[in-house]
């Protein structure tokens, strides 16, 4: 689909980069030619995907066990990451999120959730932004939002305000930035299996309809196709595009905000939803 080396001379950071999608993510850039940088919290996780990202064909691959809520650790890793050189990319693609009723979430919960996917954010792009600034170099943020952003969704509200303020985020740099020559833009993924969103959003009992039903066009998105999507925002060929969220679901959102996905959760039981806390769902 793409030239070869499409990505040569690029160095990526993918937040979250060693399961799920971000994983994706850096494996497409890495055979595009991209240098990758990934961090996480689980450092066994981040060992075996930097042995995928070399065998794929990264120049080079740099790991950081790093919790993104933490911002003196973000902006110890981009110190280290810059020692040796500058990156060109950062995809803020980490996040947490579990389903629950919203009037009995802690405020611990609410955190939990906000302080991965709206500080998180915040904090690793200004740290890359302040550095491209500084350095007088250009560079991409991309961020993984989710449709919930724009029509919001029940049941995993912590989540949808904080992809609401990414994607605000991503608009408001879009302009401040826009004279630096650094880009901001969001993709908006529908259903896309992975560990993480199953295992927290799906809990046993909640599937009213089974989630191929949900998409128009009949099927879950494949890894390959929003990887490649990624691949073109992050790379120069998309040099004009900024502030722009691209929506890639099959045409789900347009059902109705993603709102299928939540019916069985209306009927959920005391029982469901402890079974779902406790992660057995
Ligand atoms: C399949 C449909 C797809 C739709 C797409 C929707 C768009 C978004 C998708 C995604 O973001 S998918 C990514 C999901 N991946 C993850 O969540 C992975 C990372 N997650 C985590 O690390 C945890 O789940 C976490 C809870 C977010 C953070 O973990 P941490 O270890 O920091 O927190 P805990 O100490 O475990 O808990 C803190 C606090 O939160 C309460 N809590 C945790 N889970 C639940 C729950 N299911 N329901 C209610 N409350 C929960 C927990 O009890 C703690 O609060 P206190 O009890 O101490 O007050
Ligand atoms: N999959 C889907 O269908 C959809 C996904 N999305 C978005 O796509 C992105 C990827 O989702 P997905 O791959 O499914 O999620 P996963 O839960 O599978 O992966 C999340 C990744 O983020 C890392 N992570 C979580 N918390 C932190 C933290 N505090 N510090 C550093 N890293 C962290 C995890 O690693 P570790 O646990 O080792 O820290 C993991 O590698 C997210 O932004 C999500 O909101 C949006 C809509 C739908």
């Amino acid at each position: 689909m793409f030239r070869d080396g499409l990505m040569s001379g690029k160095k990526v950071l993918v937040t979250g980069g060693g399961s799920g999608l971000g994983r994706s993510f850096a494996l497409r850039q890495a055979e595009l030619g991209a240098e990758i940088v990934i961090c996480g919290r689980r450092q066994a996780v981040l060992d075996e995907t930097a042995q995928d990202l070399l065998r794929a064909g990264a120049p080079s691959v740099d790991i950081f066990s790093c919790d993104i809520r933490d911002a003196a650790a973000i902006d110890e890793m981009f110190d280290a990451i810059w020692a040796k050189g500058p990156l060109t990319g950062l995809i803020n693609n980490a996040a947490g999120n579990f389903v629950a009723r919203t009037e009995r979430l802690s405020p611990k919960a609410m955190d939990a959730v906000l302080n991965i996917v709206l500080h998180g954010s915040l904090y690793c792009t200004t740290a890359a932004g302040r550095r491209w600034i500084e350095g007088g170099q250009p560079g991409t943020v991309l961020s993984v939002v989710s449709s919930a952003a724009t029509s919001g969704r029940a049941f995993t509200v912590p989540s949808a305000a904080a992809k609401a303020g990414v994607l605000a985020m991503t608009k408001s740099l879009a302009v401040e930035w826009g004279p630096y020559n650094i880009r901001t833009v969001a993709v908006a993924p529908g259903l896309f299996p992975t560990e993480g969103a199953w295992g927290n959003l799906r809990p046993d009992g909640s599937d009213k309809i089974p989630q191929a039903m949900e998409v128009p066009l009949r099927r879950l998105g494949d890894h390959s196709e929003i990887a490649n999507l990624v691949a073109y925002l992050m790379s120069d060929e998309a040099g004009y595009i900024s502030g722009e969220c691209v929506t890639i679901d099959g045409g789900r959102d347009l059902l109705g905000g993603g709102g299928s996905g939540i019916l069985g959760f209306f009927d959920f039981t005391d029982a469901q939803w402890e079974t779902a806390r406790k992660g057995k769902g």
